[in-house]
């Protein structure tokens, strides 16, 4: 029996929840999802301070400062960044004052080095009067003391690390970041690098998950190859199974004499979800849950079918299990027909495009599920529901990018 699209996901998301938190020293963040929400342990700036090297002092002293008629200051101490100063500025006095340094009591404005005769005199000279309280960073100007500053759920590119470790955060909760093992399955297939002989073809499958996994962040922890042989096959299933937290096999999962993936798994206490999906490619995917609750996918052999199963199904389950957000789909209008299915869900590699402002789509114009090079000039999914009809040119239909692959 056949489940839909929409089945396929939600029984995905009833069994892939997020793996648990651990936390991490800033230098092991990027590319991890905050556990727990942020807020500010003091105030952004900490403490009011100059804009610019210059010269920190009342406005009201040298309000009518000009090149013709500068107004001398008394220059009564010197403040580099990150020494506070203990003497307040008095009338006619000023402070040498460097970027970042604590601007001193006494002292509304920074007059920047330029418009002055300069530093290193007992005298300085004013040029010109800045707006009053011009060039002060003040004190939580940024971020008030206790804000949320990241919420829980945000994604730690290098921005948000940037962010982290002004607060002088050294570690933070982020969630597990899954392990994925990979195991590739079939008498037939040899490794790029070996003499092909008869009918043997090469390992695409191998490479194009490992690589998959990689563009999402995640180094696979384990890739085995296994023959169609149910005790190495049994084997290799249980040694991936262990080391991860999503298996992800690839072959010897749909109809044939030798497609023994769904026996050995169950054999290893894999418990079923679902197999077989109404949709074109990639029907015989089967989806299970190991007794400790690892999910594994069984994706077709036909590389193209393992693609988009990897990318409609593996990817939000990753990401769930790393507490991220799928990355969304979208609508895009179709340059030339597309042929659906009158029964499955159809799902071709495209190219999507912008241009003056809309969204357009055509298909790879090779479409079969063992044609890899279809994916050449592809950046995206295009999907369509079983229809009778072939959708015309013109008509709007859903997308999803290649995670790897930009407009
Ligand atoms: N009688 C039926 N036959 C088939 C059905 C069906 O429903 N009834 N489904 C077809 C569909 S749809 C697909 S897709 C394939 C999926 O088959 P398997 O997942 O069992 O995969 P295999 O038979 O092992 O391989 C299919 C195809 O892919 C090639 N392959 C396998 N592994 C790799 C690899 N690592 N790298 C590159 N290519 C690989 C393999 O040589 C086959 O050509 O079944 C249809 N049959
Ligand atoms: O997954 Mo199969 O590709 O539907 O031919």
């Amino acid at each position: 029996m056949m489940i839909t699209v929409q089945e396929a996901h939600s029984l995905i998301s009833q069994t892939v929840v997020p793996l648990g938190i651990e936390e991490l020293p800033l230098g092991q963040l990027l590319g991890r999802v905050l556990a727990l929400e942020m807020t500010a342990p003091f105030s952004l700036p900490r403490f009011t301070n100059a804009a610019m090297d210059g010269f920190a002092l009342k406005w009201s002293d040298i309000s009518t400062a000009s090149r013709q008629l500068p107004t001398p200051l008394h220059v009564t101490q010197k403040i580099p960044a990150g020494t506070l100063s203990t003497e307040p500025i008095a009338f006619g006095c000023c402070a040498e004052i460097m970027t970042g340094a604590p601007l001193p009591e006494g002292a509304d404005t920074v007059v920047a080095f330029e418009e002055s005769s300069g530093f290193g005199t007992e005298f300085v000279d004013i040029y010109k009067a800045p707006k009053e309280r011009a060039n002060v960073r003040y004190r939580g100007e940024e971020v008030a003391m206790g804000e949320i500053v990241l919420r829980k759920g945000t994604f730690l590119s290098p921005s948000e690390i940037a962010v982290l470790a002004s607060f002088g955060i050294a570690s933070a909760a982020v969630f597990k970041k899954p392990r994925i093992s990979i195991v590739t399955v079939g008498d037939e297939v040899r490794f790029p690098g070996e003499e092909l002989c008869g009918a043997e073809i090469y390992n695409c499958n191998r490479f194009l998950l490992e690589a998959a996994c990689r563009s999402v962040g995640i180094e696979p922890a384990v890739a085995h190859h296994a023959p169609d042989e149910r005790v190495v096959l049994r084997e290799l299933l249980a040694r991936a199974l262990g080391e991860c937290d999503l298996l992800l096999t690839a072959g010897g999962i749909s109809q044939g004499e030798y497609d023994f993936v769904q026996q050995e798994l169950s054999a290893l206490g894999v418990i079923k979800k679902f197999w077989n999906v109404a949709q074109k490619p990639g029907k015989p995917l089967y989806f299970g849950s190991s007794s400790e609750g690892k999910a594994v996918f069984s994706l077709p052999g036909n590389p193209v079918s393992a693609l988009v199963c990897f990318v409609e199904y593996c990817i939000p389950a990753i990401c769930a299990l790393a507490g991220k957000s799928a990355p969304e789909k979208f609508r895009a209008t179709l340059e030339e027909p597309f042929p659906s299915d009158k029964k499955r869900h159809r799902f071709l590699l495209g190219r999507v495009r912008a241009e003056e402002g809309r969204l357009w789509c055509r298909i790879s114009p090779k479409v079969e599920s063992h044609m890899i090079t279809s994916v050449v000039g592809s950046n995206c999914l295009i999907e369509a529901e079983p229809s009778f009809e072939k959708l015309a040119g013109g008509t709007e239909v859903l997308c999803a990018m290649l995670p790897w692959s930009d407009l």
